[in-house]
């Protein structure tokens, strides 16, 4: 477990303090993927260089497993940089060493590994990442998604508890972004391991995070289950990032939603309720008639939610509203 107990931090630039992260306090539990989305600049990549303290606060305590690391001795801050493994949007390979060799610098420079440990351990990652046919290439000869798999191997070779990720995929296409989205939430799932990652997308957060901080200036503005954080967004800053992710132009919407006659409401199926044919029962029920604006099915990580905007004429709205929530839909009354 992460905890951030009022952190707090500025950098000195030319005798005036900037600050970068206000006063913030939040845990991120064990095991899950804790995605932190922002703008440049919002104190993204601060608020994560402080948990392996490449970057010191200026105030208050960070506390990982209970302990307190900002009181660590540097014999026990170079244990932790162990236990705490990093990858980064531009991968920072060797170009000098091999795939191989680039694995196995962590490992070497930990300096309590057998070079017998060292090799079996670099194959074992290697397979891990599907790269055991590339061990001898320079990262040169890799392609961007085969270089951050090698930047993953590299991370996992002396089995940390925690995996920072900083833009790992937004020098991606979209496609290897995927794969390597993939290859993350396996290891999540399969090693138990508590990952960290930073993002400006939330397309990334709502395909492999299970919680998500949202980032404004530096402070926190919005924290929750992504399911939560995706589906209903409360701050500003979290509606542009997700009106961003699902592609909607905010002034066009508005045109269709003025030209749309009746109540407006908008419908959020989650999981099992996604697929059920709800909306003609209801309709008949209620005598209510309506019509589709908008609407999207997806998923966020593995659960189904599908998002319909219907306008509606007639009837009775109060019981088509009543069996839509008794069958779990969330319903927002938009006009
Ligand atoms: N070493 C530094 N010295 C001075 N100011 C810094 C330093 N690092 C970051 N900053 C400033 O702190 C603020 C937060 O920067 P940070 O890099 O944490 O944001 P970010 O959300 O990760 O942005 P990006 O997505 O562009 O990397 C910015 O105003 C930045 O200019």
């Amino acid at each position: 477990m992460i905890e951030f107990d009022q952190v707090q931090k500025s950098y000195q630039v030319g005798g005036r303090a900037i600050p970068a992260l206000h006063a913030t306090s939040m845990t991120i539990q064990a095991g899950e993927v804790f995605g932190i989305v922002g703008h440049s600049g919002a104190g993204k990549s601060t608020l994560v260089r402080l948990i392996n303290l490449l970057e010191r606060p200026t105030d208050g305590r960070i506390l990982i497993d209970g302990e307190n690391i900002t009181d660590y001795s540097a014999e026990q801050l170079r244990a932790l940089r162990r236990k705490v493994g990093m990858i980064f949007q531009h991968f920072n390979l060797l170009s000098s060493k091999t795939v191989a060799d680039n694995i196995a610098f962590p490992m070497k420079l930990a300096g309590n590994y057998s070079s017998k440990e060292i090799s079996v351990r670099v194959a074992e990652l290697l397979a891990r990442v599907g790269l055991s046919d590339h061990a001898s290439k320079y990262p040169s000869q890799l392609s961007g998604g085969q270089k951050q798999r090698v930047g993953i191997a590299r991370a996992l070779a002396c089995r940390p508890a925690i995996l920072l990720c900083d833009e790992a995929t937004s020098a991606l296409d979209p496609q290897t972004t995927q794969s390597v989205l993939q290859l993350l939430a396996d290891i999540n799932r399969e090693l138990g391991l508590t990952i960290v990652l930073i993002t400006h997308e939330m397309d990334v957060v709502r395909r492999v995070c299970d919680r998500v901080a949202v980032m404004d200036a530096g402070r926190v503005v919005e924290m929750g289950a992504v399911s939560d954080v995706f589906l209903h967004p409360q701050h500003p800053t979290t509606r542009d990032f997700v009106f961003e992710s699902e592609n909607i132009d905010r002034n066009e919407m508005q045109e269709d939603l003025d030209q749309a006659s009746g109540r407006i409401l908008r419908l959020t199926f989650r999981g099992d309720a996604t697929y059920k044919p709800l909306l003609g029962q209801v309709a008949r029920d209620s005598g209510v008639d309506f019509s589709i604006l908008s609407g999207r099915i997806d998923h966020i990580k593995d659960t189904p939610y599908g998002q319909l905007t219907l306008s509606l004429v007639g009837g009775d709205l109060g019981v088509a509203m009543s069996a839509l929530e008794a069958a779990d839909v969330h319903v927002e009354v938009l006009r």
